[in-house]
Order: structure tokens, then C-alpha cells, then sequence
């Protein structure tokens, strides 16, 4: 089974320690349909997605029984330095009055230039002779912020020209690009506007794939409505059908104006021809920094890292090529929910699929059918899916992909504060090898450069092909201040000026039960509030997030599962209950704010309980060496000669055995097979545990007709009159692939042969190679995930100290009012940014304590019964649950939770001296 993810993003649960992780919600059950198998049987092979079933049992076999049917530059960026007013609130002395009605820009553009027509008709474009590269990874000039308002984000506001601190030099003109063509007889300009004429032709009709809640399909509902209210007034004068006419003549005048666009862009991809197409696609007057950098890069068919704060509008330089090239663009996003908003927002020209593990079979196969009838543009994907060979079979046989998008590449590094171990599987070499495409669009708002290195590095991006603008916009006011008290604090913050004018405001926690306890107390004075977290069900969100950006609900209390990708325009105020784990979230929180342009105000409360509690649930997905041997042992079946072998990792039973989180499982696993040497081959996830009845035929009787029958009656236990069975080892002793197997046995369930269930959803593999040293393998994999654990730690340490010194620290040595703030934390966070993940950092953590070594003795007298590991021991001291000890028993312990505030490793240490001692005192 894939797994899409649709969590938080983050390894840590939203939940506070103490309470325990409820269990995944199942999708509801789709009628199975016949697939096809690799046995006997003979149908025609048809993609599937879903690859796991599970059924009640029919009745066991009879014979007589009848079958039963189922179902560009950094901006200088100037300090805002406005004069605040006081606040009823004594720390926080804000600006009531913004200081324009006008919208203000995110960016300023730059003046464009063109290269004769027909430059690159004979040499590919060669940006190294138009621009100085300079290194990548300068460190940025000092920022300016300027609360000016600008036009549109255009240098048409006369903004000065901008020097890129980056290798798109902003004062060097961009040449127009030759398109990247397969072949040259390619008709993509009739593709893509096949599927425009389509979209304006036919009124009410579906555009996107996942258009039954599309807004184009709301918008032709709407615009339905409003000629039907037209129709009562006017009938009678025979307006209606006038009207009719000028708006049909409208939408002709505009295709043609597209259609008109596109060419002259393929002709000559210069900056006016763009613009042109711009203004034609989106009515925008001019590109904003980066845009036309990053389109022009793309179109010349050169892989790119796009850095561009939030809300700078980074889709927009996928969705201007995917009209222009030939073939598919593919985007990775790492949310379900991101996907979706994604392709509500394509402009109704482009049409738009997506393909996710939530889908139904019947949604997944129309999409499908659209890729290979050639109607999808931009097809939405999870990372999960490049492990599916269904999934990639498609596009080497009748689809084809120019554009690889990757949405949130910071994902990819596991210096991101997002590593997703589904994102290593985004190769260069990968992508190359199974979708043969060259071309990889890398883009995110948030990464350090170490991070930028490493995705670039994954991605083959050149150093060249950097484009990066600060990543923070300069019309977000920032503020903290600590508080004993932050509901009440908050209360008062949100009843005084400016937050109380706030059209619309969200309220970042933590933690999923703060959510509800806030928005319930905001209700209860008088404050329209709702809570959002990904422990809520998924049509409850979206209702939520539907009601907030129709500003019917005007406070969203939410966690980090709300907001990425979202672009309510109007977001006057982002106030952070609960301190972010990274500078990265805090930027991406913040960047849901002013995304109109105007100045939107962020607060942070700090306070120090919550940075101890986050520190703890940093170190809960560190592991220890020996843990790690141990894993190894059993992937490798502890058998030299299991190269070939398919084998799977019950995802449950293996995360109690070893101490580790599922998601630290996959980590190693997916480490295992695409680090230096390949080890393993991931093959989709699978519910492994089958209980089989016969119900039509006799087992025997099918046996001898069908392979796998025959496996099954070799290899299962018979429990209870049922065949119970591992379904790898099946699929192994006949040399299928598991997913065959799955497929076949539903097959010959629709043909009502058999009933089924499957349960122990587990990793599965091929294994390539077998380690020939073990201890030094885990030895590697464990200083890996050790680094990884730190790097966690130091980005919390960083937003803490940020916040201190905007707070404290700033205050005092520079006489900073809370308006300037601002100025202290861009500062920190463009340093941050501009760093290499070793600045120094605020060690708040205390190192001892003299009842730390007495309590760990009690504590382990006390549970003499039960082995421990320093680590767990660690992990009870700072109150973090784990597989193997979580935190429904061992919350009952008087000393859970009691040294939040003693470095994690201090603890580690102490405990293991402790246990030291004790096997000392055991010793004969
Ligand atoms: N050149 C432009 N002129 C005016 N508006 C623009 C321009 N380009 C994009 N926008 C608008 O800016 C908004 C934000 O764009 P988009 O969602 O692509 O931002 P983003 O960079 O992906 O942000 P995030 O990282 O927060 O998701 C959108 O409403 C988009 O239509």
C-alpha cells in the first residue's frame, strides 16, 4: 500500500508526550475488482494502486457453495521601522494603522530584456556567457526592509535594480530560451489548448481530474446561477442572449489572446513574450524577482533550485512551462492536502490530475486514462509513489514527462527540518533512469545552505542554477515576548490593536489538544474561533480551512498540519501559541501572513516549558548501535545467501522490537537502498498476514490449476479451518512479486473462489546485496541518524535563541522597542539561513543534577523486572514514549517527565553508569 503522507510533516506527533498515538484511519473499502496475475489466469495486466485488501470472510469452502460477488536577487531588505503605538498590552506596543491601503508587492521585478529572435535556434542557451556565475553559496549582502509600497511586485514602481546576491545576476538581462522539444514535429500547442477550448467551451463541464470540487467547476456553477438571475430581470428585452454572446465572445477574444501568447513565447522566449503570456494566462502585469529567471531556466531545459519566500508565487514557475512543453509536468508535493489546494489552483487552461493513496481505484484510473490520452498537464504526486512500477511503468510506455517539479525539496535533506526518507527516493539518477527526464524543478521557501547543498547535490542542480531571493518577505511585522500566562496573555494580545482589526488570524500550536482548548476559550469570549489538526477527520479540515478563507470562521487554531500551501490572501495576523521547532517552520508559519502585500503581524509567546518539552521530543527518534545491529540481522534474515530473497518488516511488531519509530524503520530502509552501495530494493508497502477460505472450489482442485493456490496450501498454517499464510513467502517460493500475489488473490476472490483478510502492514523488499560487516554498516547507519537528531536539536536551540535575543538580549544591548523586533529576528533568521548549520547557539540546558544518578537507581530498583537501555531510561526521565516503552504505562511512573530539564544526553549518561553499576553489583 503507498502511503501518502497527510501528517503534520514531522517525524514528532503533534501530541503531547503524554498522550498516546491514536491508530491511522483506514479509507473506507472499494468493491474489489478483477486485476490481473502473473499465474494461470489469464487477463489483461492493468495498473493498480491498490495493492491490499481486506474482506470479512465468506463462508469457508463447500462444495455446493455459491460464490457470493464483493464490492533571482535578494531583495534588500530594509528594517520596518515604524512608530508603534502603545498596546494595552504593556509588552506589546504595536502599529494600529497599516501603512497603506494600497496592496503592497512581496518583491520588486527588474527591468527585462531580449536576445534576438532565433539565438538559441542554433546553440543551446548558455547563461555562463550572458552572466557571471559566482559562487552559490555567498553568503547574502545585508537585508533591507522597505514598507513601501510597490506596485505589483514589478520594477515598474520604479524600484532601483537590484543586485542577486546569487548567480541570476539582477542587473545582468536574461536571453530568450529555445523550448525543449522531444521531437520536432511535437503539437503541443495544440495539446495544451485542446484542453483550454475545452475548459471554456464547455460551461458547468469538469476541468481538473479532481474537479468535482474543483472552483472552476464552482465557478461555472456560480456563473450558471448569476444567468439565471440575469435571465428573471432581463428576459423579456432580450438582453440574456446578448449577454451570452458578448461573454462567448469574451472567452474567444481571451483563448485567442493565450493561444496568440503561447506562440510568440515558442517563436522567441524572450522576457516581453513571457510577460505577454503572463498577463494572458493570470491578468498579472509583471513577473515578480525570480520568475522569469526560473521560467526561462526551465524552458531551456535546465534543472534549477528556486529559493523564494513564501507567497513570492513559486507555482507559477512550473504552470507557465507545463503550458509550453511538450509533455507531462510532473510535481511532488509531500502533502495530500498541498496536492489538492495545488491543483485548485491551476488557471483553468491547465489541465491538472493527481494521484494519491486516498483516492479511490475508480479516481485513480480516470486519472490514468487522462495521463495516456495525453489530456494531463501537471499531474499532482506523492514521493511514495516513484516506488510504485505501475506508477512509473506508465510514463515509459505511452506517457511522457519534460518537467520533474519538486514542491518543498527541502524534504529531500535530512538537514531539512522535514526530511522525508520517501523524498531520497527523488534521485537525479532515479528520475533520469524511470522517467527518462532531464529537466528537475526544485523549489522551497526555507532551506539553510547546508540543506540547499544537499538537495542540490541529491537533484544534479549545478551551482549555476541557483536562484534565490531572501527568504523572508518584508511586510510581516515580527514580535515576542515571554509570557507566565499565555492564554490570558493571548486573550488581551488578540483584544488589542492591531490584532484586534485582524481580519483573519491563525494561532500555531504545538500540541492537538492545545487546539481545542484554545479555540474553545476564544469562543467563550466572544472570539470566532475553530481548531485544525491532522487528528481530525479529513472532511472536517477541509470544511474548516473552506470556512476560514471564506471568512466565515476569523481565528484557525491550529498545529503545523495547517497552512502549508495555503494562500488566503488576507491573513492580517499569525500568532504562534507555542514556540516552532525550527526557523524554517517559523518562516513557513509566518509566510501564511500579508500574502496581499500588506503588512501582516506575527507574534511569538515564549516560554520555557514548552521549549524543554520540544527539546525532549527532539531526541525521540535517536537510536543506539546496538538497536541498529539488531535491525540489520533481521532485515538480512541473518543468512548470507538471502540476495534475492523478498522478505518484509512487520511495521508494528518491528518498531516494539527495536525500540524505533516506523518512520526511523523506513529511514534505515530507505537509506539501505539508495545510499553508496544498494543493499535492498523497497517494494510497496503490503499487509503481510493473509487468512484464506475456499469457498467455490476445493483447495486441492484449485491447486492443481492455479501456482499460487498450490504455494499456499505448501506454506500456511491451518488455523481454525482457515489457511493462514505470509504472503512474501508465498510470493517468494514461486518467484512472484508480492503485489502480483495480492492482485492474484483478489482476482480470485471477484471470482468468488476465495475469501480473504490481510492484516500486519509491513515494509517489503528485494534484498540485493548482504553486508558483509554488520557492526561497522550499523556503526555508520547510527552516526547517521545521530547527526540527523542533532541537527534537530540545534535548529530548536536556534529558534529559541532567536527568539531570546529579539526579546531579551536585543532589548538590551540595542535598545530595541517591539516594533523593532523585526529588524532583530530578520536578521537572525536571514544569518540562519545564510549559515552552515554551525551557529552558535543559547545551551539553556542544565548538565547535572545532583538527585539525577539517586532517582535513576531508584527507578531501576523499582522495575527490576524490565530490561533497559540508557536511552529508554533517558526517554522515562524526560516523559517521551516509545515503541517499547510508551508513555500509557510508563506515564504512571513518578519520575516521567522529571528531568526535562537536564540535557537528554546527561541523562543517557547518567543512566548508563547506573545500569553499569548494576550489572557490576550482579556480577559474580
Ligand atoms: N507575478 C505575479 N504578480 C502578482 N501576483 C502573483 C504573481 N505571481 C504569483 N502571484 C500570486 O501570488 C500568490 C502566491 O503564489 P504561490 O502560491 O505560488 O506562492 P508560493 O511561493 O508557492 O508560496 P508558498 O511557499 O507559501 O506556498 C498567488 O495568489 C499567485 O497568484
Amino acid at each position: 500500500m503507498d502511503s501518502d503522507s497527510d501528517s503534520d510533516g514531522s517525524h514528532i506527533s503533534a501530541t503531547p508526550p503524554r498522550e498516546p498515538l491514536l491508530p491511522p484511519r483506514r479509507p473506507p473499502q472499494r468493491p474489489p475488482k478483477p486485476l490481473t496475475s502473473p499465474f494461470k489466469s489469464t487477463t489483461k495486466i492493468k495498473p493498480s494502486f491498490h495493492s491490499d485488501t481486506i474482506s470479512k470472510p465468506n463462508k469457508p469452502y463447500s462444495k455446493h457453495a455459491k460464490p457470493e460477488p464483493e464490492p533571482g536577487p535578494k531583495p534588500k531588505v530594509k528594517p520596518i521601522q515604524q512608530p508603534g503605538l502603545a498596546s494595552p498590552l504593556g509588552n506589546f506596543p504595536f502599529q494600529i494603522r497599516r501603512p497603506s491601503d494600497q496592496p503592497q508587492p512581496i518583491c520588486t521585478g527588474r527591468s527585462l530584456e531580449t536576445l534576438p529572435a532565433g539565438f538559441f535556434s542554433t546553440h543551446r542557451p548558455s547563461f555562463s556567457k550572458i552572466q557571471k556565475p559566482s559562487l552559490s553559496f555567498e553568503p547574502l549582502t545585508t537585508p533591507e526592509i522597505t514598507a513601501e509600497p510597490k506596485i505589483n511586485g514589478s520594477d515598474s514602481s520604479g524600484s532601483t535594480n537590484k543586485k542577486f546576491p546569487n548567480l541570476i545576476r539582477g542587473d545582468a538581462p536574461l536571453p530568450p530560451v529555445k523550448l525543449q522539444r522531444r521531437s520536432e514535429e511535437g503539437n503541443f500547442v495544440k495539446l495544451n489548448f485542446n484542453g483550454y477550448k475545452r475548459k471554456f467551451t464547455t460551461k458547468g463541464k469538469k476541468t481538473n481530474s479532481y474537479s468535482s470540487k474543483s472552483k472552476y467547476f464552482k465557478r461555472s456553477k456560480r456563473r450558471v446561477k448569476s444567468e439565471v438571475d440575469m435571465e428573471s430581470i432581463c428576459d423579456e428585452e432580450g438582453l440574456v442572449s446578448e449577454i451570452k454572446q458578448q461573454r462567448k465572445a469574451e472567452k474567444k477574444t481571451r483563448c485567442e489572446s493565450i493561444e496568440a501568447a503561447v506562440s510568440a513565447v515558442q517563436n522567441e522566449a524572450s522576457d516581453d513574450t513571457l510577460v505577454r503570456l503572463l498577463k494572458a494566462m493570470y491578468g498579472y502585469e509583471s513577473f515578480r524577482n525570480g520568475q522569469v529567471e526560473a521560467i526561462k531556466m526551465v524552458l531551456a531545459g535546465k534543472s534549477t533550485m528556486l529559493v523564494l519566500p513564501t507567497g513570492a508565487g513559486k507555482s507559477l514557475c512550473y504552470q507557465i512551462p507545463a503550458v509550453l512543453l511538450p509533455g507531462i509536468t510532473l510535481v511532488v508535493s509531500p502533502l495530500v492536502a498541498l496536492m489538492i489546494d495545488q491543483l485548485k489552483q491551476l488557471p483553468p487552461m491547465i489541465r491538472g490530475g493527481l494521484l494519491s493513496s486516498s483516492q479511490g481505484p475508480e479516481e485513480a484510473a480516470e486519472t490514468l486514462r487522462l495521463i495516456q490520452e495525453g489530456s494531463i498537464k501537471v499531474l499532482f504526486v506523492s514521493p511514495e509513489r516513484f516506488m510504485n512500477a505501475d506508477f512509473l511503468s506508465i510514463f515509459s510506455a505511452t506517457a511522457f514527462v519534460s518537467l520533474v517539479v519538486v514542491d518543498e525539496a527541502h524534504c529531500v535533506s535530512e538537514w531539512s527540518h522535514n526530511f522525508r526518507p520517501s523524498y531520497m527516493r527523488l534521485r537525479a539518477s532515479l528520475l533520469r533512469a524511470k522517467l527518462n527526464v532531464e529537466c528537475i524543478l526544485a523549489m522551497t521557501a526555507t532551506a539553510t545552505t547546508t540543506t540547499l547543498h544537499s538537495v542540490m547535490s541529491a537533484l544534479e542542480i549545478p551551482s549555476t542554477n541557483l536562484i534565490q531571493n531572501a527568504q523572508l518577505r518584508d511586510n510581516l511585522q515580527l514580535s515576542v515576548s515571554l509570557s507566565g500566562n499565555r492564554m490570558k496573555d493571548m486573550l488581551k494580545l488578540m483584544k488589542s490593536s492591531p490584532f484586534l482589526e485582524a481580519q483573519s488570524i491563525i494561532v500555531y500550536c504545538k500540541f492537538q489538544s492545545e487546539t481545542d482548548l484554545i479555540s474553545r476559550y476564544f469562543s467563550d469570549n466572544n472570539i470566532s474561533a475553530k481548531s485544525y489538526h491532522s487528528g481530525m477527520l479529513a472532511r472536517d479540515r477541509i470544511r474548516i480551512q473552506e470556512l476560514f478563507c471564506a471568512n466565515k470562521i476569523r481565528v484557525v487554531v491550529a498545529t503545523v498540519a495547517f497552512g502549508m500551501g495555503l494562500d488566503k490572501r488576507d491573513v492580517g495576523a499569525v500568532i504562534h501559541y507555542s514556540l516552532p521547532e525550527s526557523l524554517e517552520e517559523y518562516v513557513q508559519e509566518i509566510g501564511r501572513g500579508g500574502r496581499d502585500g500588506r503588512l501582516s503581524y506575527c507574534h511569538l509567546f515564549l516560554d520555557d516549558m514548552t521549549y524543554y518539552k520540544l527539546r525532549s521530543l527532539m531526541h525521540s527518534d535517536g537510536v543506539d548501535e546496538f538497536a541498529v545491529n539488531k535491525f540489520l540481522c533481521q532485515v538480512f534474515a541473518d543468512d548470507t545467501n538471502s540476495r534475492g530473497k523478498v522478505c518484509s518488516l512487520v511495521k508494528e511488531s518491528g518498531s516494539r522490537k527495536f525500540d524505533m519509530k516506523e518512520e526511523v524503520m523506513l529511514t534505515l530502509l530507505t537509506h539501505l537502498e539508495l545510499g553508496e552501495t544498494q543493499y535492498l530494493h523497497l517494494l510497496p508497502q503490503l499487509n503481510v498476514t493473509c487468512t484464506l477460505n475456499f469457498h467455490k472450489t476445493s483447495p486441492i482442485s484449485l491447486a492443481d490449476r492455479d501456482t499460487a493456490v498450490a504455494a499456499i496450501l505448501k506454506k500456511s498454517e491451518i488455523k481454525q479451518g482457515q489457511y493462514v499464510f505470509d504472503i512474501p513467502t508465498v510470493a517468494n517460493s514461486i518467484g512472484v512479486a508480492p503485489s502480483d500475489l495480492s492482485n492474484h488473490l483478489q482476482n480470485l476472490k471477484v471470482k468468488g473462489e476465495i475469501t480473504y483478510e490481510v492484516k500486519d502492514p509491513a515494509y517489503c523488499y528485494k534484498i540485493v546485496e548482504v553486508p558483509s560487516d554488520f557492526c561497522s554498516l550499523s556503526a555508520l547507519l547510527t552516526r547517521w541518524l545521530l547527526d540527523i537528531e542533532n541537527c534537530k536539536v540545534w535548529k530548536l536551540d536556534a529558534m529559541y535563541s532567536s527568539a531570546v535575543f529579539a526579546m531579551d538580549t536585543c532589548e538590551t544591548t540595542h535598545g530595541c522597542d517591539v516594533a523593532q523586533q523585526t529588524s532583530c529576528l530578520q536578521k537572525k533568521i536571514l544569518d540562519y539561513f545564510e549559515g552552515d548549520n554551525n551557529h552558535d547557539v543559547l545551551d539553556k540546558m542544565g548538565h547535572n543534577s545532583p538527585f539525577l544518578r539517586a532517582d535513576i537507581k531508584v527507578f531501576l530498583q523499582g522495575n527490576s523486572h524490565t530490561k533497559f537501555t540508557p536511552r529508554a531510561i533517558a526517554r522515562i526521565m524526560h516523559g517521551i514514549g516509545s515503541p517499547a516503552y510508551p508513555s500509557s504505562t510508563w506515564s504512571k511512573t513518578h519520575f516521567w517527565g522529571r528531568y526535562t530539564q537536564i540535557d537528554f544526553r546527561a541523562v543517557m549518561n547518567a543512566a548508563k553508569a547506573e545500569l553499569m553499576n548494576l550489572v557490576g553489583k550482579d556480577a559474580p
